[in-house]
C-alpha cells in the first residue's frame, strides 16, 4: 500500500511488527539509502488514544540516550501518524536469548548494565517504562541494546492510570502490585521487570511461567521461583534484590547501578550519561548542502530552529550515524 506522505522520502518495505494499533515496516531514506524503522499509527484505530501519541511523540524527542532508540521525523496527515525511527538490525533480544539457550554472566553483565543505564536515564527524567520485557529490547548493528515502547506504555513515573492497568505491561513481567491493582509507583514496577529481565538473560527461560493466568498469578504473588544451579551466587542475590514481592523492600535503581553483581569487572557504576543533543558537523552539512543546493550555514540555522523531527533533521541524523560508523557520506545520484 502507497502513502503519498512518504512519497520520495522513503522507500516501504517489509512489515517487522504489528501491535494494537502500531505497524513497524522496514524502509529506506531515499536521500541516504539508510535504514529506518517506520511506525505507522492510523488514526481511526487509535481513537481516544489519540492523545498518548502525541505524549509519546513529546516523550521521544526529550530521550536523547544511547540505548533509547532515536525518532528522526514525524509525519502526520490527516488518517496517519508515521514515526520514523531509528532501525535496529539486530533484531530482538528476546530472539537472541532463544538462539543462544542462555546468556553467560559475563555478556548477561554487558546487556544488563545497558538497559540499567537507559531506564535509570528514564527514570531521572520522571518516566517509568511499565512495559519491559525481552520483546521491547532490541539490538543494533554493533549488538548494543536499545530499549523500546512498542506498546505506548511508558508514563510519569508516580501515580496509576487505572485503566491502563491491565493493557499496559503483559502479566508475566508485572509486579505483584501490578496484579493486585493497588497503587504502585512506575519505578519499583519497573525494578521488578528488569529483575524478570535479568533473570530471562541468565537462566533462558522465565522465573514465573504458566499456560493458565491463575496459576501464573499465583507464582508472581508467591514471589518463589526457581535458582538454576549455573547461577552464580552474587546473581541470585542480585535477582533475589530485584523480585521482592514488597516494593518497599525492593532494590532502587541507584543502589542496582552501584550493585557489586554490576560493577563485577567493570570500571565505574552504571551512569545514565545521555548523547547531548545536536552537535554541528561540517561534512554532514557539506553533504546535506550538495542535496538540496542550500547553504551550510542555513541548514545548520533551520536544523537548530525546527522542531526537530522534520525531513531535515531525519537527513542530518542519518548521515552523522553513517559519519559516526566510519562510512563515507555518499549520496545517491538519484537525489
Ligand atoms: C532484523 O530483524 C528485526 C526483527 C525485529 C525488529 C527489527 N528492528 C527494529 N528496529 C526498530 C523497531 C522499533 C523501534 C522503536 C519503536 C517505537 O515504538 N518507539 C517508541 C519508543 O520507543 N518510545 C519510548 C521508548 C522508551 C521510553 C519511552 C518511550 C518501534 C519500532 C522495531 O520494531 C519492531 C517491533 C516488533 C515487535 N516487538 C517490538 C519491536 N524493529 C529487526
Amino acid at each position: 500500500v502507497r502513502y503519498a506522505a512518504l512519497k520520495g522520502l522513503y522507500d516501504l518495505e517489509k512489515t517487522i511488527g504489528s501491535g494494537g494499533f502500531a505497524k513497524v515496516k522496514l524502509a529506506t531514506h531515499i536521500a541516504t539509502g539508510e535504514k529506518v524503522a517506520i511506525k505507522i499509527m492510523d488514526k481511526i484505530s487509535l481513537g481516544d488514544d489519540l492523545p498518548r501519541v502525541k505524549l509519546e511523540v513529546q516523550a521521544l524527542k526529550t530521550l536523547l540516550h544511547q540505548h533509547i532508540c532515536r525518532l528522526y521525523q514525524v509525519i502526520e496527515t490527516d488518517s496517519h501518524y508515521f514515526m520514523v525511527i531509528e532501525y535496529c538490525s539486530g533484531g530482538e533480544l528476546f530472539d537472541h536469548i532463544v538462539e543462544k539457550n542462555r546468556l553467560s554472566e559475563t555478556e548477561s553483565r554487558k546487556f544488563f548494565r545497558q538497559i540499567v543505564s537507559a531506564v535509570a536515564y528514564l527514570h531521572s527524567l520522571g518516566y517509568a517504562h511499565r512495559d519491559l520485557k525481552p520483546e521491547n529490547v532490541l539490538l543494533d548493528r554493533e549488538e548494543n541494546l536499545k530499549l523500546i515502547d512498542f506498546g505506548l506504555c511508558a508514563k510519569p513515573k508516580n501515580g496509576i492510570d487505572s485503566h491502563l492497568q491491565t493493557s499496559c505491561g503483559s502479566p508475566t513481567y508485572a509486579a505483584p502490585e501490578l496484579i493486585l491493582g493497588k497503587k504502585y509507583l512506575g519505578s519499583e514496577v519497573d525494578i521488578w521487570s528488569m529483575g524478570v529481565l535479568l533473570y530471562a538473560l541468565l537462566c533462558g527461560f522465565l522465573p514465573f511461567d504458566d499456560n493458565s493466568i491463575e496459576n501464573l498469578y499465583r507464582k508472581i504473588l508467591s514471589g518463589k521461583y526457581d535458582e538454576p544451579s549455573w547461577l552464580s551466587s552474587s546473581s541470585k542475590r542480585l535477582i533475589r534484590a530485584m523480585l521482592q514481592i514488597d516494593p518497599k523492600k525492593r532494590i532502587t535503581i541507584q543502589e542496582l547501578c552501584n550493585h557489586p553483581w554490576i560493577t563485577a569487572g567493570f570500571l565505574n557504576p552504571v551512569s545514565f550519561v545521555h548523547k547531548t543533543n545536536f552537535e554541528k558537523d561540517d561534512d554532514v552539512l557539506s553533504t546535506m548542502s550538495a542535496i538540496c543546493g542550500e547553504h551550510a550555514s542555513d541548514i545548520w540555522r533551520k536544523l537548530v530552529k525546527s522542531d526537530r523531527t522534520d525531513y531535515r533533521t531525519a537527513t542530518y541524523l542519518l548521515l552523522l550515524d553513517r559519519k559516526l560508523r566510519g562510512l563515507s557520506l555518499r549520496i545517491s545520484p538519484s537525489a
